[in-house]
């Protein structure tokens, strides 16, 4: 018999998640019947759409949602024989009983490289990056981009698929550790939003003539003047907002109206899944960029299925550098 761990939202979060709104449950599992595959997570994720998505999918006592990379450990189902890896959307658990259905194989995976970047760059993360540049910023030799975040699991893809798209780069990150990681990895033009006197001058320093490309990782009022640096038909992919992820009164800022009008902007928000279609020839691409050493990938790596509450509130504080992911 298996006992299975998992956590569970005890409280919906008011304002920043706390220790006291979750709680730690064990369960034992049940027999394998004709069909099911026992699974172990070996790698869990913690993203920062699990704090809106808790309010509008979740009810207090469900197990908190989320993706692991997890190993088949028994098995009753011959497609996912013993020792297999597979990408799963099941929740905070340390393991799971599957019936098969709803799970990602993963590809062959190249030694050197660890399983977690199946949650990062060569994951939803990295897709996100991808298909938020390419269909969305549209993005061209040339032009110039910035992304916010920079320095996290979306962020950092963003800023190293636009240099091999033969863009400029500008990024902002929380801190001068990142602002530096940022400049290793290829950015041109890196700074730490929290300490510069003025955003606006900022942001001119790092592109006198503004911005063809806007990747939004954080919405709120760092966005809004961003949007009064755009050049001419500048494209804004809105791909997150989370400065406001954990207000409990949403934010007001200036109207976008005249910036997009005067500049003939346009501003897409989108979600990762509507290119679910091309998810596979995408992760190739990933993975042949991460394989050439043409994508560098970090992670922040928390040890120890007790500390997934931890390290998802630092996720939301910014203690990350990199993908933030737990090893059970
Ligand atoms: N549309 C889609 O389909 C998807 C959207 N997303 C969105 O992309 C964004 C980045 O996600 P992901 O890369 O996984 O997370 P990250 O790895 O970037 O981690 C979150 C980072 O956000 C930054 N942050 C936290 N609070 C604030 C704040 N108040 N203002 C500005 N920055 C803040 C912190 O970095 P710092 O130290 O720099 O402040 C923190 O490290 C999120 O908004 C997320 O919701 C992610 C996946 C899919
Ligand atoms: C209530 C409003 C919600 C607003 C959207 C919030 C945040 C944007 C964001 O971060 C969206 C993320 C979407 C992620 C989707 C993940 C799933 O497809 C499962 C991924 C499983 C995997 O890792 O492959």
């Amino acid at each position: 018999m298996v006992r299975a761990k998992s956590w569970t939202l005890k409280k919906h979060f008011e304002g920043f998640p706390k220790t006291s709104d979750f709680e730690l449950k064990e369960v034992e599992l049940p027999k394998l019947k004709d069909g099911d595959v026992l699974f172990e997570s070996v790698f869990l994720s913690v993203d920062p759409y699990m704090r809106p998505y808790s309010r509008k999918s979740m009810k207090e006592g469900d197990i908190m949602i989320g993706s692991q990379v997890a190993r088949v450990v028994e098995s009753k189902n011959p497609t996912y024989p013993v020792g297999t890896y597979v990408v799963a959307f099941s929740g905070w658990r340390t393991h799971f009983i599957s019936d098969g259905k709803d799970l990602q194989l993963l590809p062959a995976w190249p030694e050197k490289f660890p399983r977690s970047l199946a949650l990062g760059t060569i994951g939803m993360p990295g897709l996100t990056a991808y298909f938020g540049l390419f269909e969305i910023c549209k993005i061209r030799a040339g032009d110039t981009v910035l992304v916010t975040a920079a320095a996290g699991a979306v962020g950092s893809v963003v800023g190293q698929i636009a240099k091999i798209g033969g863009c400029k780069v500008v990024g902002c990150a929380g801190s001068d550790k990142k602002v530096a990681y940022l400049k290793q990895i290829g950015f041109d033009e890196a700074f730490n939003y929290k300490t510069v006197g003025s955003l606006e001058e900022a942001l001119r320093k790092a592109s006198p003539d503004g911005y063809d490309c806007y990747f939004d990782n954080v919405g709120g009022e760092f966005s809004s003047i961003v949007l009064n640096q755009m050049k001419k038909f500048g494209r804004i992919a809105v791909c997150g907002a989370i400065s406001g992820y954990n207000d409990t009164v949403p934010q007001k800022g200036p109207y976008v109206q005249i910036p997009m009008l005067f500049n003939q902007l346009s501003m897409e928000g989108f979600i990762v899944s509507r290119w679910n279609d091309r998810r596979e020839e995408a992760l190739k691409i990933l993975l042949r960029w991460v394989v050439e050493g043409k994508i560098k990938c970090e992670e922040h790596v928390t040890e120890g299925f007790e500390k997934m509450p931890a390290a998802f509130m630092g996720l939301l504080k910014g203690e990350n550098l990199g993908k933030a992911v737990i090893k059970v």
